[in-house]
């Protein structure tokens, strides 16, 4: 309903991001009018010189004047079309900030699901490339559309003024050019979501190319990656070529035609001078108000273009302007400890109930305490982690945190509370230092240091070049992926949340790394309540409690002992893990420890 209002009141949509520059919108609107109809001064200047000179009364000091007045006139169309520009310019780019502000804020507070469904190519199509489509017409075509329509409007003024046949005249070829303007918009905007669509289509295979290159050359240009990223770009083509050629024809003639003034008012302006109904000034007036009509209907065609171009990327946008956000409460909530409590969880990525993937999931983490969720792949344990943090809500049931549901407690306030560590550890492109210090930006050099020491980090940076100060991207080329989540441990140690939770990373297994990894998570989980998504069993096995996960149901729980009795498919998990642990570490070269 909502959506259908805003996409009927496109326009309104977009001027409500003009908040704070309508002021400057107007002033510029203001000032482009004035500048539009001073070009029509000169014109009249020269009239008048006309008719002076056939009236025979023209002196050297009269020219002068007029010539003077023309050319003040002109000066104030610059100076104002300058300063109208500068006004309008400065309102546009406010708007594109405010939207691009408000789309990424939307992004942080919907679901995760919604914005991981659209691809990181479509996203900053509509982030950089759509809202940046906006500025040339909205810079142009408010101010500047006011006055091409009011100047067009005066000359005819002036021309019915002068003689009615001459101004109905200088009409002519309008029906005919709406004629093939109509047609024109009928045959383009068809394609115009289709014209969006293959642009998307375009932007997300490049990223894709561009994420995947080092899969994509390791098995060449044969790969499917490289054919969908190449017909995305031929398909591009083939589609803009086609369109353009389907509106070539009538888009021409209406250019042709619209502004073709001269074509009726030469004629009948002679025809009339000649009967003796204008004087020949006035002949002369009507040619000069007919060509001066000329640039401001050329103008006005273009600009039909551009509005329609930004009606189509300002509903392009609405479907991220006004994606669902988590409800959340205007205040923070007050929390009893730092338990954390499942009831009843169903939880589908679809929301539908064939899609379930978790069926009633009843946890209890205590505060301080230190969980871990295994299972085979795909049984639901990520998912459980992530309800927790809040990035989906549940379809059914609960989570409480401190007695509170989560969905009671404002996003920051959840945010503070809960430290996430996923398996793919993202650094951002600043130094390691700062990377780590965005666990808690007030945090000082030394307690950067502190909390890099804790999470095992120290040693390695201290070995590269710039050490602290390295850029992340540089660093990111050399670290490897257990190095990458010391740091982003160390980050989360920094943010010191009372709640824990850890995707552990399956692929830094080496004795050496995991050692490391187990003493900054240590730091990391101290006197917090830990939850710890493990793929090494020998990681956990001193965890309070084990929950194992199987196809979205909690199979068994308990110690690590009590498991190996009661269940056995935890027992032969158990088994496979020391089988693969004795191989990796007899594979490095060391003994094999008894005690996994
Ligand atoms: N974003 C998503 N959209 C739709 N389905 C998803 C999404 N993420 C996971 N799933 C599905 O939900 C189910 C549970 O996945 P989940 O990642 O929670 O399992 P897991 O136990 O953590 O697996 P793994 O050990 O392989 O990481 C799987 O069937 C998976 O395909």
């Amino acid at each position: 309903m909502e959506d259908k209002k805003l996409k009927s009141n496109w326009f309104s949509c977009l001027m409500g991001y003009a908040e704070g520059s309508k002021g400057k919108l107007w002033a510029s609107v203001v000032l482009s009018v004035v500048s539009i109809v001073s070009g029509i001064v000169p014109y009249y200047c020269v009239y008048k010189m006309i008719e002076e000179f056939i009236a025979g009364t023209a002196g050297m000091k009269l020219l002068f004047v007029w010539s003077l007045a023309a050319l003040a006139a002109y000066a104030v169309k610059v100076l104002f079309f300058g300063l109208s520009t500068a006004f309008s310019h400065n309102a546009a780019y406010n708007i594109l900030e405010q939207l691009r502000l408000r789309v990424t804020d939307r992004f942080m507070h919907a679901p995760l699901g919604d914005v991981t469904q659209h691809s990181i190519g479509e996203i900053k199509n509509v982030i950089v490339d759509k809202i940046e489509n906006i500025e040339p017409p909205l810079a142009h075509m408010v101010p500047e559309g006011a006055g091409h329509v009011v100047l067009p409007v005066v000359s005819l003024i002036v021309l019915a003024v002068i003689d009615w046949r001459v101004a109905l005249a200088s009409l002519i070829t309008l029906p005919l050019s709406f004629i093939c303007m109509a047609l024109t918009f009928k045959i383009s905007g068809k394609n115009f979501v289709k014209y969006n669509e293959s642009n998307a289509a375009m932007s997300s295979a490049i990223v894709e190319y561009i994420e995947g290159i080092e899969v994509i050359k390791a098995f060449g240009r044969e790969g499917t990656s490289y054919e969908k990223f190449s017909k995305a770009i031929t398909d591009y083509r083939q589609f803009v070529i086609r369109w353009l050629s389907s509106t070539w024809v009538t888009m021409k003639l209406a250019f042709a035609l619209f502004p073709s003034t001269l074509l009726g008012t030469l004629p009948v302006g002679l025809l009339l001078c000649y009967s003796g109904a204008i004087t020949p000034a006035e002949t002369a007036l009507c040619v000069m108000m007919s060509m001066s009509m000329v640039g401001s209907l050329a103008k006005l065609e273009v600009f039909s273009e551009g509005i329609r171009e930004m009606q189509y990327t300002v509903e392009n946008l609405q479907q991220f302007l006004t994606m669902p956000e988590l409800t959340e409460p205007v205040q923070a909530a007050q929390l009893n400890g730092h338990d954390i409590q499942l009831t009843s969880v169903h939880f589908s990525y679809t929301g539908e109930q064939k899609d379930e993937v978790l069926h009633g999931i009843d946890l209890i983490l205590p505060q301080g305490s230190f969980t871990a969720l295994v299972g085979p792949s795909g049984g639901g344990k990520s998912t459980v982690a992530k309800l927790i943090a809040r990035f989906w809500d549940v379809t059914g049931g609960k989570i409480e945190i401190g007695g509170v549901d989560v969905r009671s407690m404002t996003l920051k306030q959840l945010a503070d509370t809960v430290s996430f560590v996923a398996q793919d550890n993202f650094l951002f492109r600043c130094s390691l230092l700062e990377n780590i210090r965005l666990g808690n930006p007030e945090a000082s050099d030394k307690e950067v240091y502190a909390a890099a020491k804790a999470a095992q980090c120290d040693e390695f940076i201290s070995k590269l070049e710039n050490g602290y100060n390295t850029p992340a991207g540089e660093a990111g080329k050399r670290l490897s992926g257990g190095e990458k989540q010391r740091i982003t441990i160390a980050r989360m140690i920094l943010k010191n949340a009372p709640v824990v939770i850890l995707d552990e990373a399956t692929a830094f297994t080496d004795p050496e790394n995991e050692n490391k990894i187990q003493r900054s998570i240590a730091a990391l989980a101290k006197g917090k309540t830990l939850l710890v998504i493990a793929h090494r069993l020998s990681t956990i096995k001193n965890a309070d409690n084990i929950v194992l996960l199987k196809n979205g149901r909690i199979e068994a729980q308990g110690k690590q002992a009590e498991l190996l009795r009661s269940s056995a498919l935890y027992a032969d998990m158990w088994k496979a893990h020391i089988g693969a642990k004795a191989w990796a570490v007899s594979v490095s070269g060391k003994e094999v420890s008894a005690d996994v």
